[in-house]
C-alpha cells in the first residue's frame, strides 16, 4: 500500500491547539475512509487487483466496508483467479463480487441514501448501477487504471446523468 492516502496532514491550524497540547497532525476524514479502503483491498485474493470501498454517511460513520472476492460459499481455492484461459467460465469474469458491491450488501444501515464511496479504483459499469439504485451520492477514488475502458465509460455517463458527484482523491499535504 503506498502512503499517498494518508501522509497525515495538518488539520488543525488554531490557536487553542497550542493551549490544550491537541495533537495537530492527524489524518482528515478523507484519509480515514481511503486509508480503510486500501486496508481492506489487502484482504483481496486477487492475484492481479485488489479493490477495497468503505460507505460513509453524513454523520462521517462508517456504514459498509468491502473487497473484491468470491461470493460466500463459494471457496476461493475452488474457483479460478486467472483471466487468460480461452474459456470464460475458466476465467474470474464471472465469479468475483465487486469491492463496491460487497460494501453494499455489508452495509450495516438499511437506508445509505446520501452516502458516498470511498473507492480503491474507479467503478465499473455494474457496480455503478448498483451504486445509483443504493441512494449513494458521492464516489472519491483513488486510482483509476481502468478509465480507458468501456465499463468505467458506461460508469461516468450513468454516473453524470444520476447526478451523483465523482472525485478523484487527493491528498492535499501542507509542506512546513
Ligand atoms: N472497481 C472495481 N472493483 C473491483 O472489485 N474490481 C475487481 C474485479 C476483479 O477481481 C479485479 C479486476 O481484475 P483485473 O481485470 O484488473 O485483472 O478487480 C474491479 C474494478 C474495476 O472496475
Ligand atoms: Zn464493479
Amino acid at each position: 500500500m503506498d502512503t499517498r492516502a494518508f501522509n497525515g496532514t495538518k488539520t488543525d491550524d488554531s490557536p487553542h491547539h497550542k493551549l490544550s497540547d491537541k495533537r495537530g497532525w492527524y489524518i482528515n476524514w478523507d484519509e480515514y475512509f481511503m486509508a480503510i479502503a486500501l486496508v481492506s483491498a489487502q484482504r483481496s485474493k486477487d492475484p492481479v487487483t485488489q479493490v477495497g470501498a468503505c460507505i460513509v454517511n453524513k454523520d462521517n460513520r462508517i456504514v459498509g466496508v468491502g473487497y473484491n472476492g468470491m461470493p460466500n460459499g463459494c471457496s476461493d481455492d475452488d474457483l479460478p483467479w486467472g483471466k487468460s484461459s480461452t474459456n470464460i467460465l475458466e476465467t474470474k469474469k464471472f465469479y468475483v463480487c465487486h469491492a463496491e458491491m460487497n460494501a453494499i450488501m455489508n452495509k450495516i444501515s438499511s437506508n445509505i441514501e446520501g452516502c458516498t464511496i470511498f473507492v480503491s479504483l474507479f467503478p465499473c459499469n455494474e457496480c455503478t448501477k448498483i451504486i445509483i439504485q443504493s441512494g449513494i451520492k458521492s464516489v472519491v477514488y483513488y486510482d483509476d487504471k481502468n478509465i480507458h475502458k468501456a465499463e468505467a465509460k458506461a460508469s461516468q455517463v450513468m454516473l453524470k446523468k444520476a447526478n451523483i458527484h465523482i472525485r478523484y482523491y487527493m491528498n492535499f499535504s501542507v509542506e512546513c
